[in-house]
């Protein structure tokens, strides 16, 4: 329960819906038990009056009872009409301040939670799978919702109503009062068995739908391969396996569900007998009239639905708690990538690696140990290195994915020192898997880059060596990407990716094997047009080709996280080592092919 606390900022922010919301409550209620006195007085009058009326037999004074009973009775009715009316006009506000109040905090919640999603560090989303992150944010929000929404409303007016009408109960009979109550608290204890057995299956269910979700979503984003395979009877066989546990947990809800209704009614039943038993003694002693009993019976009724909400609202808390829980532990996540000093000063794209070391968080796999190496600003440093050799993770380390050991320096600055979505800006990175949003061709080129002009756009395309491709297509740049759109190949979704990167004129360009799915001729296209746009600018090209690697200042070679060779072309040439060897057998293979 202590989770909730999280949200009395938010209560306390939208104050005024709650306290218009209780006052509304209040006032939707006692236009509910007026109606109840009413009754009462309408049916004494009734007895009253037929008592006079036959006390009167025979004598011309009965006509004149009779048009004044004539005339008072159709008031009250109206009076009834009006309460009515009235409660239901009060019931209209109540929930246009709690439950307004409840989709406020619900849309100020998923912001604070997709607010600090962003700011969360690759750690963090390496060890989430996304399929979680998205459930906090939508399904727990809900649940969250529920509280602050229906189940604080229903709450408040369980109070309100419970102190109104017992207050009211009591002033007429005490000793009915207490019969009345008596079978109510079975019934909230029964309610609130039935209502956990209800939940604990809704719960289950709701997990094989996600389970039979997950598996169809699956199936079909895979559907090339199942049918390349063969394998369609076996996902068919799958889902109906999984389609029918979902139905046996739904029938066995069905069942609780059926027991629900005339569990409460036989408890209600009891509690309206009990009125009329006791009430009935009372009224033969003359302690009670008959319009006290009809009083009691409509009261009962108003407390009938409200103390089943009981267990309802209960569990809706009980859930909200853990849902909230859930929450706060993402929310409560620190991130490490912070500024030391908040620096902004203009880059010129000197890199500077001091015994950097890296080992990731979750595996404890070394990704980079003891690398030392200088790029001078206007430099191109190529990174060589077979599978799995650290390339990746020196990329991810200059745009500050994770922070090393030892020190990565900008114009001899620790990169910790300059505010971190500024430094960003400043890099230009081609992540190894091209990402690319479901969008138009144009809008992924502008993407973060601001305010650019067409022939900006247009020039970074013709860069990336793409622009007659892009013509060739129908709708040219706005053409539409994604599962609704057009796919790229391989070579093209990696070109458009540098276009995107070079578009915003970075100081420093990091390309993480991004030349790996186009020919050595559009490769070599690509990289001279790098070399002029970057002519003073820093450039990181990472690449297992040779090819890649044979244009820039300074070549490096790693291997296992270290440098195993580095230098320039020709003097690794002249060396004969790993880069030789690399050199020769690409070289080969390219000819045979
Ligand atoms: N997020 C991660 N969590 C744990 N270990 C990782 C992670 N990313 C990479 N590694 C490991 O770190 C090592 C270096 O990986 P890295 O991606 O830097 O290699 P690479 O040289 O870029 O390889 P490739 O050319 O295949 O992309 C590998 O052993 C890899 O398994």
């Amino acid at each position: 329960m202590k989770a909730l606390a999280h949200l009395n900022k938010y209560l306390l922010k939208y104050k005024w819906y709650l306290v218009l919301g209780t006052v509304f409550t209040i006032i939707s209620n006692l236009f509910g038990i007026l109606p109840a006195q009413i009754v009462r007085q309408s049916l004494d009058l009734v007895k009253d009056t037929l008592d006079v009326y036959f006390a009167f037999q025979g004598s011309s004074l009965q006509s004149g009872i009779r048009d004044q009973f004539y005339t008072t009775i159709p008031y009250f009715g109206f009076l009834i009409l009006l309460m009515a009316i009235m409660k239901g006009v009060f019931l209209f506000m109540v929930r246009q301040t709690i439950i307004v109040m409840s989709r406020h905090i619900e849309f100020d919640l998923k912001n604070e939670i997709y607010a600090k999603y962003q700011e969360l560090p690759m750690r963090f989303f390496k060890q989430h799978n996304t399929g979680d992150l998205m459930a906090r944010i939508s399904e727990d929000v809900g649940k969250v919702r529920m509280y602050v929404g229906p189940a604080l409303m229903y709450g408040i007016n369980l109070v309100v109503l419970i102190v109104l009408v017992i207050s009211y109960m009591l002033s007429v009979s005490p000793k009915l009062t207490f019969y009345v109550l008596l079978p109510l608290p079975f019934l909230s204890v029964a309610i609130y068995y039935v209502n956990s057995v209800i939940m604990k299956r809704s719960e289950q269910i709701q997990a094989q739908l996600s389970t039979l979700s997950t598996d169809a979503q699956e199936t079909f984003s895979g559907i090339r391969v199942i049918k390349t395979f063969v394998q369609e009877s076996f996902f068919a066989d799958k889902f109906r396996a999984g389609a029918d546990e979902f139905k046996k947990r739904s029938l066995k809800l069905v069942k609780v569900d059926s027991l629900f209704y005339p569990l409460v009614m036989v408890l209600v039943g009891l509690s309206n007998v009990l009125v009329i038993y006791v009430g009935g003694q009372e009224i033969i002693n003359g302690r009670l009239t008959a319009g006290n009993i009809a009083e009691f019976i409509i009261y009962l009724n108003m407390m009938t639905w409200p103390v089943m909400a009981i267990g309802w609202t209960t569990s809706q808390v009980q859930r909200a708690a853990a849902s909230q829980q859930r929450i706060n532990e993402f929310l409560n996540e620190k991130t490490e990538i912070v500024s030391r000093k908040k620096l902004m000063t203009e880059v010129k794209g000197k890199l500077s690696f001091r015994d950097v070391r890296f080992v990731y968080p979750d595996s404890g796999i070394v990704g980079l140990d003891r690398f030392n190496l200088e790029v001078a600003a206007g430099e191109s440093v190529a990174i060589l290195g077979t599978t799995g050799s650290g390339k990746s993770t020196l990329a991810n380390l200059i745009v500050r994915m994770y922070d090393p050991e030892g020190e990565i320096r900008v114009d001899d600055v620790p990169l910790k020192d300059y505010e971190v979505s500024y430094i960003r800006r400043q890099i230009g990175y081609v992540p190894q898997e091209v990402f690319l949003f479901s969008d138009t061709i144009e809008n992924n080129v502008r993407f973060g880059a601001g305010e650019l002009t067409m022939e900006e756009v247009e020039q970074a395309v013709k860069d990336a060596d793409l622009y007659d491709n892009i013509q060739g297509f129908p709708e040219g740049f706005q053409t539409r990407l994604g599962e609704r759109g057009i796919t790229l190949s391989g070579g093209q979704k990696q070109r458009l990716s540098i276009a995107r990167a070079i578009v915003r004129q970075p100081k420093i360009l990091v390309l993480d094997d991004s030349l790996s799915a186009v020919d050595t001729h559009t490769e070599n296209v690509i990289l001279n047009n790098l070399s002029r746009i970057m002519k003073d600018k820093t450039s990181v090209i990472i690449s297992h080709r040779v090819s890649s690697a044979k244009l820039a200042d300074k070549i490096v070679v790693l291997d296992e996280g270290k440098i195993v060779e580095s230098g320039t072309h020709e003097s690794l040439m002249n060396k004969g080592g790993v880069y030789f060897e690399l050199h020769e057998k690409q070289l080969k293979t390219e000819e045979l092919s």
